[in-house]
């Protein structure tokens, strides 16, 4: 986040609004979302198919006619064959990394691939880090465990798996709530 907050303060400035303009001046911040994007899909089984047919396989296994599948891009995106540290967050390992990539090279899948891969990704590859800079410029962020103090190790980072993944424990900020009380 100290990372982002120097690269948007950097192009931003003081006393002005992030911009859609901005967003490819912003590398850091587009790897940050990228990373999260491949540790934390929040699609986790993409939509369900069916095969229509009985003469499917997969790796040699074979898919029985209208057999439900899912497909786990949690898992491909944590497969060790294909990322180092895999469970490391580590934004850098996209630095220089064309986003186009996502859905197409299969290394990570968080909008599906191919005919049914979401339409929407070219807008939420815009809107997610406009409004992440935009949280990240206009606000400090100070996660806390329950006894109040900021100790990132403590983070409760566990997932909760259905058609969406979200967090269990949900994060709590001071920051947050204030601008919840700010406007409501
Ligand atoms: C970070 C944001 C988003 C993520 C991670 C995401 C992810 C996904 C995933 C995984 C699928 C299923 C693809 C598959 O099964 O292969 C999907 C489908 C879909 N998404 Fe998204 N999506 C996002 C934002 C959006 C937005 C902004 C829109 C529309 C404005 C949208 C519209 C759709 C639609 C209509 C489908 C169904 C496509 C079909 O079945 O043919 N999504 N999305």
């Amino acid at each position: 986040m100290a990372n982002a907050k120097v690269e948007i303060n950097f192009i931003v400035g003081p006393n002005r609004y992030v911009r859609d303009s901005n967003l490819l001046e912003f590398p850091y911040l587009q790897a940050v979302v990228t990373e999260t994007l491949r540790l934390h899909p929040p699609s986790p089984f993409l939509i369900p198919r069916k095969a229509e047919s009985d003469d499917a396989e997969i790796l040699g296994y074979p898919i029985p006619e209208n057999a439900q599948i899912l497909v786990n891009a949690w898992a491909i995106g944590r497969d060790p064959t294909v990322w180092e540290n895999p469970e490391r967050f580590e934004p850098e390992r996209f630095l220089g990394r064309d986003t186009e990539t996502i859905g197409k090279d299969f290394e990570m899948i968080p909008f599906g691939g191919g005919l049914r891969i979401c339409p929407g990704i070219s807008l939420a590859l815009r809107i997610v880090p406009l409004m992440l800079a935009s949280l990240i410029y206009s606000f400090e962020w100070h996660p806390k465990n329950v006894k109040n103090e900021f100790v990132p190790e403590d983070l409760n980072m566990d997932e909760t798996f259905g058609f969406t993944l979200h967090k269990t424990e949900p994060i709590y900020s001071d920051t947050l709530e204030r601008a919840y009380n700010y406007f409501y």
